[in-house]
């Protein structure tokens, strides 16, 4: 049942019949949560959009502080990690120019000088903390050491394989990082020619070998990798790393690491390492493909000073990934609940706008209906008063009047007391209507109406019988009475004016009175009585008052 408001006072309510969807239920739940399922859609959306842009904002974000905070870090290592073998560049030096290792290097057959020679060099070796210090003849051969008296003593041993020797004959000293093929112990290689004083005739080369270990630096995740010229990484943090090359070695790096027995028996294969891209600054993301899984990295390298290394930062890629994928996941979690929540306080609000709106049409309804329900008993009543109206003078209609003398003749009887009835009727009426209209008689029957009523008390009953004729029932009165009220109307009849178009005329009526006696029959027999006596009136002369026939009735006064 819907009800439908269409005016102030007109209220309609009509049954309606809820449109009917057929089809498979999905094709049904489509229909009636399409929107929803739409809004749903574009926040969801929304949310993977905004989580995408978050990702590859802080992904790319990340990527430049890192880049920023590589290379400082990267100097720091570099200097770092040759602070304690540039604290021994003077040695080598020393070496060279020492009276006892000089006449050791001039004699190496004089046992005493080359005993003097390794006492020197152990005694040194302690003072200055390196790791080893030697002497090599022209051909290369260790004549004295300072680990001469120990198992793995460097005496006798030929290192003329050794950048450090041949790069001393070349260039007069030199520095290499190198497994110790005789110590099996990597080490930092510092080297000086020795010749004779004044001259260019080469007495050999001095060497102090320095443990070179990697610096703890902890600050900054990722690994740390120190590579030579080759690309060998022999410093490492991450110990599987060390002693791989980056990539596979080139025939020249592999010739000369073979021939300088530089990482002689740990040497492992390359970690082959490939770019994927070459950053701006010089870095680059790479990728490393390993026991079937690839993990990816930001690398950045920096020289370090005096020789031919570089240190390598290697940062996975898997932790900016993972912090700007958590950002993301945040990011999309919380749009999607904000918009949600967004869509539900809206659709709230829509309901409540709705009831809202509900509540104003059902009262607004309601006072329609109401007011309608005003009107109606009006009009009920107005035909309630119509049914028993007559409509030109105001009066009763004859059958209000019918009904009312038979209550009331009932009453009468019941507390036997006196009913009388009078009929009157304008004189001559017709020549009214003739001479001056019928809009004129009506007007008379008004006045004479009027007159009537005004004549009666409270209780008599006044109606328009018929055409000109009028009747009056009086309860509780006698002939006399009656009598003496039908002259006084007939009296003020005759004086009445009555103001018509065109002038004022006078009207006479004549009246015919009816008494009913105690146990007195019926109503219509009180007025054929009545109606007697107005034909006696008439008959007389009009304008005049006549009782009924005495016999018939036994007056009370
Ligand atoms: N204007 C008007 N005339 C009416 C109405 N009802 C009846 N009449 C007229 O009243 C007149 C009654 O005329 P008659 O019955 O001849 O009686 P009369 O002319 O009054 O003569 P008497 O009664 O013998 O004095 C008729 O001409 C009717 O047309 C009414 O409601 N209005």
């Amino acid at each position: 049942m819907a009800l439908s408001y269409t005016g102030s006072a007109h209220v309609a309510l009509s049954q309606t019949t809820p449109m009917k969807i057929t089809g498979h239920p999905i094709a049904l739940a489509w229909h009636q949560y399409r929107h929803r399922i739409a809004l749903a859609c574009a926040i969801l959306a929304g949310g993977a959009l905004a989580g995408w842009g978050v990702y590859a904002v802080s992904y790319e974000r990340q990527l430049v502080r890192v880049e920023r905070a590589s290379g400082p870090r990267l100097d720091r290592f570099a200097t770092v990690l040759f602070a304690p073998p540039a604290r021994y560049t003077y040695l080598p030096h020393l070496l060279a120019n020492f009276r006892t290792l000089r006449e050791a290097l001039e004699q190496p057959s004089d046992p005493e000088l080359v005993r003097k020679a390794n006492v020197y060099l152990n005694r040194l070796q302690h003072s200055t903390g390196a790791t080893a210090l030697y002497l090599l003849d022209p051909q290369g051969t260790a004549i004295a050491s300072s680990n001469w008296q120990s198992k793995g003593s460097f005496v006798g041993k030929n290192y003329a394989f050794r950048p450090y020797y041949t790069r001393a004959l070349e260039e007069g000293g030199a520095h290499f990082y190198a497994m110790g093929v005789t110590s099996r112990t990597p080490g930092f290689f510092l080297s000086q020619l020795v010749k004779v004083a004044g001259t260019d005739e080469v007495l050999g080369v001095a060497v102090v070998k320095v443990d070179l270990t990697m610096p703890s630096i902890t600050d900054g995740s990722g690994e740390i990798l120190v590579t030579d010229s080759g690309g060998v990484a022999f410093l490492s943090s991450r110990k599987d790393w060390q002693y791989r090359p980056l990539n596979e070695l080139g025939a020249r790096e592999g010739a000369s690491v073979e021939r300088t027995r530089q990482y002689e028996g740990v040497l492992r294969a390359p970690l082959n390492l490939h770019i994927e891209q070459q950053l701006e600054s010089g870095a680059a993301i790479v990728a490393l493909d390993e026991n079937g899984r690839t993990d990816r990295f930001f690398m950045a390298r920096r020289p370090v000073p005096e020789t031919d290394w570089h240190v390598n930062v290697l940062l996975p890629l898997e932790d900016i990934e993972t912090t700007a994928l958590r950002l993301a996941v945040i990011t999309a979690i919380s749009i999607v609940l904000v918009a949600t929540s967004l869509m539900y306080l809206w659709e709230f609000r829509l309901w409540l706008r709705e009831r809202e709106r509900s509540r104003t049409a059902l009262e607004n309804a309601h006072g329609a209906l109401a007011r309608q329900h005003e009107e109606l008993k009006a009009l009920s009543e107005e035909l309630r008063v119509q049914s028993f109206t007559d409509s030109l003078t105001g009066l009763f209609n004859r059958r209000y009047f019918m009904e009312s003398a038979e209550r009331m003749l009932g009453t009468a009887r019941r507390h036997g007391e006196p009913l009388a009835l009078m009929v009157v009727d304008a004189d001559h009426f017709k020549r009214i209507n003739d001479e001056h209209g019928h809009p004129a008689g009506d007007e008379v029957l008004r006045v004479l109406a009027r007159v009537l009523l005004e004549e009666t008390r409270d209780g008599d009953v006044v109606a328009r019988y018929g055409g000109e004729e009028f009747i009056v029932a009086l309860p509780r009165t006698g002939e006399t009475a009656a009598l003496a009220v039908a002259e006084r109307m007939r009296e003020r009849i005759v004086l009445q004016k009555v103001v018509v178009p065109g002038g004022t005329l006078s009207v006479t009526v004549s009246i015919g009175v009816a008494v009913a006696p105690r146990g007195a029959a019926h109503v219509e027999e009180l007025i054929r009585r009545a109606d007697a006596a107005l034909y006696e009136a008439k008959r007389a002369g009009r304008n005049r008052v006549q009782a009924a026939d005495l016999q018939d009735s036994l007056l009370t006064g």
